[in-house]
């Protein structure tokens, strides 16, 4: 069993243009489309789609139109109820797959739901291999939500709880890191290099490997660094790899990252090796950007192509 917390969900809408945007223009749109979206509920997708069981945690008021896009989905979710309304995230995509992406806040979360949202995870985590912590926090909760998460699980579940991963960024990563001794963390590599305060050029393995080595494994178990269109990197403490992905034709880049965690996480949870479980992040990742808006790959939606995996130490 995995569980996913999405704390900051979104309604996400895609417009389709059939031209490149073009900034402070009128334009037509070729079709949108509308997906239940936020990082934990596309890694719940995935890896329902999978076949695997996985339950996705979430905040969210018992009227808000966002549930009827979620009832679509396919998920098992676990809903909290709150007030205030899901944001819409908007993507806007061009048919040689450049995604310009606009992120809300977020509903804010009073003390209580907080609470609510944190005893919701605990209660979820009884018997999951995998708890996925994913995405930005909505105003109210703190940066050291995720933390507090962490910590509320492991002593719930002690020698039972589940291995965590956490996919967010800024502060919420660091503090993550500097207090919460994740097993995996996945950020891009915009991200790690915020996160540790130096320039990486992403097109060179060794350089991110060089900052990644800095977190894992004093601070994190592993790090799956994903790269765009480059791959994705895996650091664990045993060793590093790293892996390219197959040609695809590129459609929408959202939520691609969420798919190779969901990805990583499946090849983990049934018994594959750090290589190849970064394949298959890497597999997932490239499907996810083959698909249009924030659409989760199906196993059938994995590219056949070849995706090389190399050490690197
Ligand atoms: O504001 P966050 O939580 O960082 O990102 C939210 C979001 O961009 O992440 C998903 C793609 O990864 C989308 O479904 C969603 O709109």
């Amino acid at each position: 069993m995995i569980v996913t917390l999405t704390a900051n969900p979104s309604l996400d809408r895609t417009v389709m243009l059939p031209a490149p945007l073009q900034v402070g223009d009128v334009q037509s749109a070729a079709s949108t489309r509308e997906d239940a979206g936020g990082k934990g509920i596309n890694v719940a997708r995935a890896i329902t789609a999978a076949g695997e069981e996985c339950a996705a945690v979430l905040p969210l008021a018992p009227d808000d139109p966002y549930d009827a896009a979620l009832r679509a989905a396919d998920v098992v979710a676990r809903r909290v109820a709150i007030r205030g309304n899901v944001r819409a995230n908007i993507a806007i995509t061009d048919p040689a797959g450049v995604t310009t992406k606009l992120n809300l806040p977020g509903a804010r979360l009073s003390p209580d739901e907080v609470s609510a949202v944190v005893d919701a995870v605990v209660a979820a985590s009884v018997g999951a291999r995998w708890l996925v912590l994913a995405g930005s926090l909505p105003p109210g909760v703190g940066e050291d939500f995720y933390v507090r998460i962490i910590a509320a699980v492991r002593a719930a579940r002690g020698a039972d709880a589940p291995l965590i991963a956490v996919d967010t960024s800024g502060s919420a990563l660091a503090a993550v890191v500097a207090d919460g001794a994740p097993d995996l963390i996945k950020p891009n590599d915009d991200e790690l290099a915020e996160l540790v305060g130096v320039a990486i050029d992403g097109s060179d393995p060794q350089s991110v490997l060089h900052v990644a080595r800095a977190l894992v494994p004093a601070r994190v178990g592993a790090a799956l660094v994903t790269l765009g269109s480059r791959g994705a990197l895996l650091v664990a403490a045993e060793g590093a790899w790293a892996a390219a992905p197959p040609p695809i034709q590129v459609v929408s880049t959202v939520g691609a990252g969420d798919s190779s965690l969901a990805g990583y996480v499946l090849a983990a949870t049934r018994g594959a090796d750090q290589g190849e479980r970064l394949r298959l992040a890497v597999r997932y990742g490239a499907a996810a950007a083959s698909l249009p808006g924030t659409k989760a790959p199906a196993p059938a939606d994995l590219p056949t192509g070849d995706v090389p995996v190399t050490r690197l130490d």
